[in-house]
């Protein structure tokens, strides 16, 4: 009988071992359990503070409530790979099958990071979360590769140099981004109008923070069932993406998720919600650590990612 997750049942873990080497194994242990099963788990005591999480909040949402003629002035251009730049609604799709994605995007990477006037130190804040997010992603990925007692406990962190030395980056993608989802009155709901259509995520992590307002879900181990992920006030929500899920050869589940338009308490609130996907250095070729069987063959982070991309935008 399928195990079927109900809701909160996705993982809180404790960062606060990280401290101390002699507990950093039984949370590595911790972590990579949860990624074998659920693929998300909620982790507090992380260190990013959340005055500053709460200030991108606030800055994005002066952002977004600005003229739609102010915003289209930072237009990503449409269908490029260009990662920097306003996103107006239905201008990507994660899922093909969905008539529109509701929702609007601020993107940034380290080595385009735009100048924007209003509202004033919008771009000061972002550029300081992912700065910290990243620092976070560097220790998560540690623990990965304690968890799966690779010999080199540093294996992962090895393939991100550009995720703790930005100016390196060239090509790996990674993407910080903060969401905005405008709210409905009920007569606007049209039935294949969603938030976020179902999709995986494509790299190696992703780091979410999200308000209160919830609605995102994720697939439970039945395929087409999803649960809901009750918001945990301070924690950040971490999730692994498909490049990571190939890499370990299923080992970790890179899990679908989704964020609908069908709860009224919900959708006539805005919801925001800031992703940072983190993902190997482009030039990293990403091979099964399953040396005998692997089920996938090796392929190059910048082909694979890029390739995503240009599905989505
Ligand atoms: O807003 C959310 O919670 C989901 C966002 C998401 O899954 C994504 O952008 O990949
Ligand atoms: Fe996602």
């Amino acid at each position: 009988m399928a195990n079927l997750p109900s809701e909160n049942t996705i993982p809180i873990i404790d960062f606060s071992p990280y401290q101390s080497e002699d507990k950093r194994v039984a949370l590595s242990e911790t972590i990579c359990n949860t990624l074998r099963t659920t693929g998300f788990f909620h982790l507090v005591n992380h260190g990013v503070s959340h005055d500053l999480v709460e200030e991108v909040f606030q800055k994005s949402r002066d952002f977004f409530n600005m003229p739609l003629e102010y915003k289209m002035g930072y237009l990503r251009p449409q269908g490029s790979v260009s990662l920097t730049g306003y996103n107006k609604i239905d201008q990507e799709r994660l899922d093909p099958a969905v008539k529109m994605e509701v929702r609007e995007a601020f993107d940034f990477i380290p080595t385009q990071v735009p100048h924007i006037e209003r509202p004033p130190g919008f771009i000061d804040t972002l550029v300081k979360l992912d700065l910290a997010s990243r620092d976070l992603a560097l220790k998560v990925l540690h623990c990965f590769a304690i968890g799966l007692g690779l010999p080199d406990e540093h294996y992962f962190t090895k393939a991100h140099q550009a995720v703790a030395h930005p100016e390196l980056e060239s090509d790996s993608g990674n993407l910080f981004r903060t969401l905005y989802y405008p709210p409905f009155t009920p007569s606007q709901i049209d039935s294949g109008i969603v938030r976020c259509g179902t999709h995986s995520d494509y790299g190696s992590i992703t780091l979410l923070f999200q308000d209160d307002v919830g609605g995102l879900e994720v697939e439970s181990s039945v395929k087409g069932v999803f649960v809901p992920v009750t918001p945990v006030p301070t924690a950040v929500l971490i999730n692994i993406g498909d490049l990571m899920a190939r890499w370990t050869d299923d080992e970790f589940r890179s899990t679908r998720h989704r964020v609908l338009l069908n709860d009224p308490q919900r959708f006539t609130k805005a919801r925001q919600s800031i992703p940072i996907f983190i993902n190997p250095d482009g030039h990293t070729v990403i091979a099964s650590l399953n040396g005998k069987s692997p089920k996938y063959p090796p392929i190059l982070t910048r082909d694979y990612i890029m390739q995503r991309y240009a599905e989505t935008y």
